[in-house]
């Protein structure tokens, strides 16, 4: 059975244009005019785009001594029903554990999945066996990156020696280092400072992770991927200290991306200061939210192109999970929801306040990082041969945000109460129709796992000048004896 979306502009990373868009077999099959097909959707006012990617998601993630409530029906269901048709979670190992045995438990929880969706696995202790098993990662079973916690100490933190091995392991198997860049040692330290002053609120959350401590990382970062040879994806940069450094890299000829999350453009640091114990602590995350002049710079960022990819780092903990910290911030539950919310938030506060251009919009939200984990045209594209994973994007619709009418599983909304106008009229996943307008027709098991092949064009270029730059031994004659 074709479909055809008639009557919309098309508006991909870098063109707007009006055309019908013909599908087949979960594919676009023909772009153009006055197409015609055995179902129509009306795209009459509306923008037809490539679905949002969510690369920085955390479904039943356990963490903290709980599991993060969104397991991949409710936090896919949540993801289409926002517009985003792909998600990007982390296969994240106990330190010791066999990377293989990780994937597998994180494999075993997709089987009601309702969009596509990948995995990053994460490197959380070093040894010969993970060095082996990564090649394995990578060239049997489709991942090509590698989360890097340089925070949470005690549990998944690794050091500088471990992350210089694995992103010269990366550098050779052409796989992406990613790290969570926060100096974990300094934030080890202020939380037991804050703590043993009686500072125990969520509010100390914040402070125990001040900007600078994310800056140094993500330094620190940059220069171990440097001498590595690897290119770098920073996750959640939430502050200019982190902005700045990346944004130097890139000047300096380096291969380094920055993720702003959807939630520190929007929501600033004030959260904290609630006197509502619930409300402050519903929003404790790392990074914390920070103030407007790092969301300035964030934002700056994104249509300066220093930033690339907008995410959510969706890890939702319900109430009664954040209720764990009451009496000692350091024991809620980190992490926050955004994952039906970010394409709305994006829109109303990016692309109609004049910040951002729909076609920015496109590539922050879905064409960038379809590139840069090595998944374009098949995704983030509307191209004929492309997965007809797409949005009709109405940007006279509105609503407002609240968690009474959410799809994720948990009780509130870090959002609730924002007025957002930009929203599907359909989302499309695999040429299925899964949501139309407020209506959620969406399939458990549609989702299937998307494969990313290594060595993009940036790991070569890389590896050819590491080749040319690496040091090599002058050639002498005459050496002298030896004086002794
Ligand atoms: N970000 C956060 O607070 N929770 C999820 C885990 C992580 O990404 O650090
Ligand atoms: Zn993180
Ligand atoms: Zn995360």
């Amino acid at each position: 059975m074709t479909t055809v979306i008639k009557n919309g502009t098309v508006v991909t990373a870098d063109l707007s244009y009006k055309a019908d868009v013909k599908i087949d077999g979960g594919k676009i099959v023909e772009i153009g005019p006055n197409l015609s097909g055995d179902e129509t959707l009306d795209a009459t006012g509306c923008y037809v785009m490539p679905g949002g990617i969510d690369p920085h998601t955390h479904l039943e993630m356990p963490f903290m001594g709980t599991y993060s409530s969104d397991d991949f029906e409710s936090g896919t269901r949540a993801a289409l029903s926002g517009g985003t048709t792909m998600v990007v979670d982390f296969a994240l190992p106990s330190p010791g554990q066999s990377l293989l045995e990780a994937l597998t438990m994180w494999d075993n929880k997709t089987s009601r999945a309702n969009c596509d969706f990948s995995f990053h696995m994460a490197i959380t202790w070093w040894s010969e066996q993970v060095f082996n098993e990564m090649q394995t990662i990578v060239q049997d079973k489709g991942i090509n990156s590698f989360k890097h916690f340089m925070a949470y100490k005690g549990a998944l933190m690794v050091d500088d020696d471990e992350m210089f091995h694995s992103f010269q392991r990366c550098a050779e198997l052409g796989a992406l280092p990613m790290v969570h860049a926060e100096n974990g040692d300094i934030v080890a330290q202020m939380q037991a400072k804050l703590l043993a002053d009686g500072n125990n609120g969520p509010e100390a959350h914040a402070y125990s992770r001040p900007a600078a401590v994310e800056g140094e990382a993500t330094n620190r970062a940059i220069i171990i991927a440097d001498m590595a040879g690897s290119p770098l994806y920073v996750v959640h940069t939430s502050c200019e200290q982190a902005h700045e450094a990346i944004r130097r890299a890139r000047q300096n000829g380096m291969r380094v991306y920055g993720e702003p999350l959807i939630q520190h453009l929007t929501l600033d640091e004030s959260e904290y200061a609630n006197p509502d114990w619930d409300h402050a602590a519903r929003r404790v995350m790392s990074p914390p939210f920070r103030n407007k002049q790092h969301q300035d710079s964030l934002w700056a960022g994104l249509s300066a192109g220093s930033l690339q990819v907008v995410a959510t780092d969706h890890c939702a903990f319900t109430t009664a999970q954040k209720r764990f910290g009451v009496g000692d911030f350091t024991k809620i539950p980190n992490g926050t929801g955004g994952l039906e919310d970010r394409m709305p938030m994006l829109w109303t506060h990016g692309v109609a306040t004049g910040r951002i251009t729909m076609n920015e919009f496109v590539a922050v939200t879905s064409t960038n990082i379809a590139k840069i984990l090595n998944m374009y045209p098949k995704k983030g594209a509307i191209l004929v041969g492309a997965d007809a994973d797409l949005v009709v994007w109405d940007p006279k619709r509105s609503k407002t945000i609240s968690a009474a009418s959410q799809q994720s599983a948990i009780d509130y909304n870090v959002f609730e109460g924002k007025q957002v106008t930009g929203l599907p009229r359909y989302t499309l996943t695999g040429g299925m129709v899964a949501i139309e307008e407020s209506t959620i027709k969406t399939r458990e098991g549609q989702g299937k796992f998307v494969k990313r092949d290594p060595f993009t064009a940036v790991n070569r270029a890389l590896s050819t000048w590491k080749d040319i730059t690496a040091p090599r031994k002058v050639q002498r004659t005459g050496i002298p004896a030896s004086g002794v």
